[in-house]
């Protein structure tokens, strides 16, 4: 039977209750059995907003305390020997290894796929050994089972959760795979024992290009666990698959579900192979944008289908999980009617996937209000005047013209910027935000709720920024910044001083654990119609005679962090935030500030997967961070700074960029990636993150400075900056000191030593006892 479902349901639920849950178990407010409640009912919603809303199938898997696929670790018992954990990992150790502990880094927080949506990475290793745990997953099986409906799990496939899990280099991980798939073999014959309707298995990596021994090992992997399991969905998502119809048609597997957001052109390939007998699920609605689905066009793409594989083997679907949309779109009230008319959260997306399913089966006639009213918003926002801007074409057209580039090389600005600047050896910064504590967020609250007057709200900014200046000046930092306080997000904060981009209210999406954005949305063009961060950054650089760095998001990263327009290509809409964004580096420049930190931390996330994509994308990406920086002065210091991400394979383009100064994240992979940015001789200054910020654990004295030696093994001393590796928001403000002041230290005592010349004889400081841990 043709039936309807989703890839995933997001989980932080409709008023971030998982999120509330999470941090107050977290501080002690809230017990296990507390947290394990609000998870139960938030599955409970769930489902049955999918039953309500006419789906066929509920997803049961999909929920995660932290991550989905941290729960196939704990599921799998695949905890790496470091945490010291028992066997059958707990809810405790299942945080433990997600946040760090006192002896312990946490496991590396990584982009899922081209996502903003961060992973835990497992560690494997020759000695890694494998066991079902049957306290995790089995529980909301029956939990779903119990209420009556139709269950679909969903599971990370073997290959993908392999494939993502860190090894040591010269480990074959397909080796570990026949000890992988035991658990699997289990629990799949145990669902099957549940009447369990289907196993969807996730296998985004069939997007990427594969070597030929993983494509390979899909067959083998297929063969062992169908005959033990439920029907098996295998989902591709995030790319075609065309390349791959053959091999996946010959899979013993159930059915198979394609992207056709991301990938319509593979659908031909696939009709051409896939056997009639079998499911073929089309991923029509976006799981990843918020744009109503034009349901006439996806109609006509099923009926395509339909053409070529019988109607009730033809399953209809979200292109991939719906964790990338925020939940509601009746929550957005302030939102201008016109724009909301426009957009489908995943709430709205059940609606649209069954109501696919009713025209499919039904005719368009069964679904006439539907395709009347889709038709009636989409008209409208292909004429709207809202979307296009004259002006805002006419200088893009202008600037595409000439590559932009600074006036000088890099060593000639160096030398400028150093007498300028007059920075020590191993200058220390931080990464621009600094605590968001409560008195901060209760005034913005207070602001937007319009409880206190744009001058209360100001005075509370100024405030936090001297008081952050203050802290810095104490720490003996070197390059100072204002903090961040004013921004709500470092996304949406300049969204909201952008035209052509629109705010939700409730629009969040799950980036980490317990941590939410809020995507502002791009829907028209984009220009800045006056400065964005002038006021805060001239009041912070009064403040003091040290460099003070402005602090902006580039137009990459604004790009990958909002939901973007789909009637415009990406590169353009790059190109027009680029344009905005240099007005703003050069009205600070002209203030007088000295350094400028454009931060990119997702320009490697908006790397297309596929190698073939990938030489187009960096070029316009390149280009649109080099407009935004170029215009100014040789002496004049650009900084960017990246992280979470695999950098290794865009190294050219980031050195193509021609910042003065990166700042990176390597503390999480113990530098790892530095050694990446030495072998391919990174031309210009370095700051390599000595501690990670998303774990509340103080790093020791002892990690500090060997982290900094392995640093200045490979990068000279002279381009080298010593800092944490991303923005101190999150934290609060006695483990920012205390880990600030540590690394300060441990810079000072190399630069003494360095300039000595005895940099072997450097000391760790001695540890102090406490540890920030909470
Ligand atoms: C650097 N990172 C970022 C990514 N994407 C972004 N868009 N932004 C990023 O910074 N991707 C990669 C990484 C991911 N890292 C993080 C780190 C931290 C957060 C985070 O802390 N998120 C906050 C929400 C931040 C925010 O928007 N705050 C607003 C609203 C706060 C709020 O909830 N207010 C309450 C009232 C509160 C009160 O005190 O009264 C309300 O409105 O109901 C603000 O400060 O005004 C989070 O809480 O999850 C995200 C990604
Ligand atoms: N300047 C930002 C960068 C985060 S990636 C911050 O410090 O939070
Ligand atoms: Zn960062």
């Amino acid at each position: 039977m043709t039936q309807a479902h989703i890839l995933g349901f997001p989980r932080i639920g409709a008023q971030r209750e998982l999120k509330t849950a999470l941090e107050a178990h977290w501080q002690g407010r809230l017990d296990e059995t507390g947290l394990r409640a609000v998870g139960a009912q938030l599955r409970r919603e769930h489902w049955q907003q999918q039953r309500d809303a006419g789906l066929d199938l509920v997803c049961v898997g999909d929920f995660a305390w932290y991550d989905h696929l941290h729960n196939a670790t704990a599921l799998f018992s695949a905890a790496p020997t470091r945490f010291g954990l028992p066997r059958s990992i707990d809810l405790a150790g299942y945080f433990a290894m997600a946040r760090g502990t006192e002896a312990q880094p946490a496991l590396a927080m990584k982009k899922w796929f081209d996502t903003n949506y961060h992973y835990l990475q497992p560690e494997v290793d020759e000695s890694t050994r494998f066991a079902l745990n049957r306290d995790w997953l089995l529980p909301e099986v029956r939990e779903a089972l119990s209420l009556g409906h139709a269950v679909k799990v969903v599971l990370p496939g073997p290959l993908t959760w392999l494939w993502l899990a860190s090894a040591p280099t010269a480990f074959d991980k397909l080796s570990l795979l026949s000890l992988l798939l035991n658990p699997y073999f289990v629990l799949l014959a145990e669902l099957n024992a549940l009447g369990v309707a289907s196993v969807q298995f996730d296998e985004p990596i069939l997007a990427l290009d594969l070597p030929d021994a993983w494509l390979d090992a899909y067959r083998s992997v297929y063969r062992e666990l169908a005959p033990v399991a439920p029907p098996i969905l295998l989902a591709t998502l995030f790319g075609s698959v065309a390349e791959h119809a053959a091999r996946l048609s010959e899979l013993p597997i159930a059915g198979l579900h394609l992207d056709l957001v991301r990938g319509p052109d593979q659908l031909d390939a696939l009709l051409d192979h896939w056997p009639a007998q079998r499911v073929l699920s089309l991923g029509v609605v976006d799981g990843r944008n918020l744009w109503r689905c034009d349901l006439r066009a996806a109609l006509a793409t099923l009926r395509r289908a339909a053409q070529r594989h019988p109607l009730d083997r033809l399953w209809i679907g979200s292109s991939c999980s719906l964790l990338h949309v925020p939940h509601d779109l009746r929550q957005e009230q302030e939102l201008a009617p016109e724009l909301r008319d426009w957009m489908a959260f995943a709430t709205q997306k059940l609606d649209e996937v069954a109501t696919l399913r009713r025209g499919l089966i039904h005719g368009d006639a069964a679904i006439a209000d539907a395709l009347n009213d889709t038709d009636r918003a989409l008209d409208q926002r292909r004429r709207a005047a809202t979307t296009h801007c004259a002006e805002v074409r006419e200088r893009c057209a202008r600037s595409g013209e000439r590559r932009a580039g600074r006036a000088s090389a890099f060593a000639q600005r160096a030398a400028k910027q150093r007498a300028a600047l007059n920075l020590p050896l191993l200058p220390t910064t931080t990464i621009g935000s600094f605590p968001q504590t409560a008195p901060i967020r209760a005034a913005r609250a207070a602001y937007r709720q319009q409880r206190i007057d744009r001058a209360a709200y100001e005075a509370t900014m100024q405030h936090a920024i001297r008081d952050a200046i203050e802290r810095q000046h104490a720490l003996g930092l070197d390059v100072l910044v204002h903090g961040e306080a004013e921004r709500n997000d470092m996304v949406e904060y300049f969204g909201e001083q952008l035209s052509g981009f629109a705010l939700t209210a409730h629009g969040w999406v799950q980036s980490y654990g317990s941590r939410c954005v809020k995507p502002p949305v791009i829907y028209g063009d984009v220009s800045r119609p006056a400065p964005m961060t002038l006021q805060w950054t001239r009041y912070a650089q009064s403040l003091t005679d040290k460099p003070l760095k402005g602090m902006l998001t580039g137009p990459i990263t604004m790009l990958c962090w909002s939901f973007v327009r789909d009637d415009v290509p990406r590169h353009e809409v790059a190109l027009q935030l680029a344009l905005a964004l240099r007005d703003e580096v050069q009205d600070l420049e002209q203030a007088g500030i000295g350094i400028i930190q454009i931060d990119e931390p997702a320009i490697r996330e908006g790397l297309p997967l596929k190698q073939a994509d990938r030489a187009a994308y960096l070029d316009w990406a390149v280009h649109a961070f080099r407009l935004t920086s170029c215009g100014v002065d040789d002496a004049t210091q650009i900084h960017t700074h990246m992280c979470y991400s695999e950098f290794r394979d865009i190294l050219p383009a980031i050195a193509a960029l021609d910042a003065d100064v990166i700042t990176i994240e390597t503390s999480r992979s113990r530098m790892a990636l530095l050694d990446a940015f030495a072998e391919f001789a990174y031309p210009n200054d370095i700051g390599p993150g000595l501690y990670d910020i998303h774990s509340p654990r103080l790093p020791s004295p002892d990690e500090l400075h060997a982290l900094l030696r392995r640093a200045l093994d490979v990068i000279p001393a002279e381009r080298l900056w010593v800092n944490p590796d991303c923005g101190l928001k999150t934290r609060a403000w006695p483990e920012t000191e205390a880990a600030l002041q540590r690394m300060v230290s441990i810079a000072a005592q190399w630069r003494r030593q360095l300039s000595a010349g005895e940099a072997a004889a450097v000391k760790p400081v001695a540890a102090e006892t406490s540890s920030a841990f909470d």
